[in-house]
């Protein structure tokens, strides 16, 4: 399942994060890389772990904790601390796939990454090319989104970034472990999260179908999450 998560981020705090990222040490972006995406990726990084990441991931944090479709999207347990990164002059990130277990380096705080995420920070109408391809069974997915939107796709897809062909393009990526490990799973909660909250907002929460689904919802959580 793919999400668009709209307005993570209004106007003026993408602009405020950019201020900070911008004032931070970019360096060569296969600093983080796995085997595999090391020879497919050519794009630069905020130097991880320096207090200009921490201070703006924790930004970028702050915003998904307020932000309801998120985490009834990816229901997460723990998400890993989020990068930054800069394509431009022709930079891209060709097909690859993303380790399934990432560790912070230097502590043992470990995920297993069940989605991947992007959450774009500038105006697409400022950079050429630079759109996010995720491929399924079905085909290829084409991502470019404005600026405070941010995607979430599975961890488990091919996927690649067009080369940027003018402008910069510059966003936040992270990845994240989710309570509900199965995708089927986790899409069937996302749907019925998504009714019960139109259907209440119809007839409120109290009515009684709302309250039916509403322990519907809760009672598979208990049979499919972990907390
Ligand atoms: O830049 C992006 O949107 C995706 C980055 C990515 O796929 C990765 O770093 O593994
Ligand atoms: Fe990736």
């Amino acid at each position: 399942m793919m999400v668009r998560v709209e307005g993570v981020l209004d106007t003026a705090q993408v602009a405020e994060l950019r201020a900070l990222i911008e004032s931070g040490e970019w360096v060569d972006g296969n600093e983080t890389s796995g085997h595999q995406s090391r020879t497919a990726k050519r794009n630069r990084q905020l130097r991880q772990g320096s207090q200009t990441e921490q201070e703006a991931g924790r930004m970028v944090l702050d915003a998904l904790g307020r932000t309801p479709e998120f985490i009834a999207a990816a229901l997460p347990l723990k998400v890993f601390p989020p990068l930054f990164n800069r394509y431009e002059g022709g930079e891209t990130f060709g097909a690859h796939v993303d380790n399934s277990i990432r560790r912070l380096d230097g502590t043992d705080f470990r995920i297993r990454s069940d989605l991947s995420a992007t959450l774009f920070l500038a105006d697409p109408d400022s950079y050429g090319g630079g759109e996010l391809i995720v491929e399924d069974l079905f085909g290829e997915h084409r991502v470019k989104l404005p600026a405070g939107d941010l995607v979430l796709y599975p961890a488990s897809s091919v996927h690649r970034v067009t080369p940027v062909t003018s402008g910069a393009r510059i966003g936040s990526f992270f990845w994240l472990q989710s309570m509900v490990r199965d995708p089927g799973e986790r899409e069937q909660l996302y749907r019925l999260d998504r009714t019960v909250r139109l259907l209440s907002s119809e007839r409120g929460p109290s009515d009684g179908a709302v309250l039916e689904l509403t322990n519907l919802y809760h009672n598979l959580m208990r049979r499919w999450a972990d907390a």
